[in-house]
């Protein structure tokens, strides 16, 4: 999978599937069932390391994961997370793009707007494709919670900004459905949705919560696919499949 395979999916109408992974086991059959993108997503510190937020992951430990992702999916678009802190400087951010690059990622994505323009833009320039995140940003969560603050017109304009600094793809979480479709409809590269309604360009769960294995809450916006299905590699494709005809999410 390349940029340019996925943004000709966009420009094709046709939705892009992914899952986040941690494991090359799981990133084998996320790949499999035809996921085209894979996150190795900082969620790993919730849902696979045991902690109540993302803040504990370190560089290190996202190096490890993408290592391990990547040997298990090579020809799956591979993005990791920049885990909090390590986009704190112009310069931690780029050492730390340097190291997933390194690891087999073959896109970054970090948190944030206006803050991440310099390291986006500078990573541009060299050559490193990004992707940007908007909306609900865990890595922010003892300062804002769980929720989105930013105003539909500020969403806008930092999606703007991202993708003039050079930014890639965008993923958008818990916007509101009419400001994801807008920014979706706004630029050539793919923009990936999570509880940002079914108008995006893709979309994005973590693993654990469509195969039913999240401990406590899950998010209201996911969905477990394992409900009638007979194993998990047809979980998967069910969830695939749901993303590629719109029948997930609802509107
Ligand atoms: N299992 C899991 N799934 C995820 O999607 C996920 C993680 N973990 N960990 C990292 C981030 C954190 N995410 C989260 C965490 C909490 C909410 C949440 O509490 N949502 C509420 C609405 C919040 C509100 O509007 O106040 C919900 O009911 O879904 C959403 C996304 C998404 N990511
Ligand atoms: C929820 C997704 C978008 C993410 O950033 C993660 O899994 O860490
Ligand atoms: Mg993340």
């Amino acid at each position: 999978m390349t940029l340019a395979q996925l943004k000709q999916l966009k420009q094709n109408g046709e939705k892009i599937a992914c899952l986040t992974a941690y494991d090359a086991n799981m990133a084998h059959w996320v790949a499999q069932a035809g996921c085209e993108v894979i996150l190795v997503g900082d969620s790993l510190g919730m849902v696979v390391q045991g902690h109540a937020t993302t803040l504990p992951v370190t560089l290190e430990q996202m190096v490890y994961h993408t290592e391990m992702v990547a040997r298990g999916a090579p020809d799956a678009w591979i993005v990791a997370d920049v885990p909090f802190m390590s986009d704190a400087t112009l310069a931690k951010g780029l050492e730390a793009a340097q190291a997933l690059i390194q690891a087999g990622a073959n896109m970054v994505k970090v948190e944030g707007g206006l803050p991440v323009l310099p390291l986006v833009h500078r990573l541009a320039e060299l050559g490193v494709p990004v992707c940007g995140h908007l909306g609900l940003l865990p890595q922010s969560v003892l300062r804002h919670g769980y929720r989105t603050v930013e105003a539909d017109e500020a969403l806008i304009a930092a999606a703007d900004a991202l993708v003039q600094a050079g930014a890639e793809m965008l993923v958008l979480e818990c916007v509101r459905s009419e400001t994801a479709e807008t920014i979706s409809h706004s630029h050539a590269v793919p923009v990936i949705g999570i509880g940002s309604g079914p108008d995006t360009d893709g979309q994005v769960l973590v693993l654990q919560d469509v195969l039913g294995l999240t401990i406590g809450r899950t998010p209201s916006f996911a969905r477990n696919f394992m409900a009638g299905a007979d194993s998990v590699q047809s979980a998967l494709r069910a969830y695939v499949e749901a993303v590629k005809n719109g029948t997930f999410p609802e509107s």
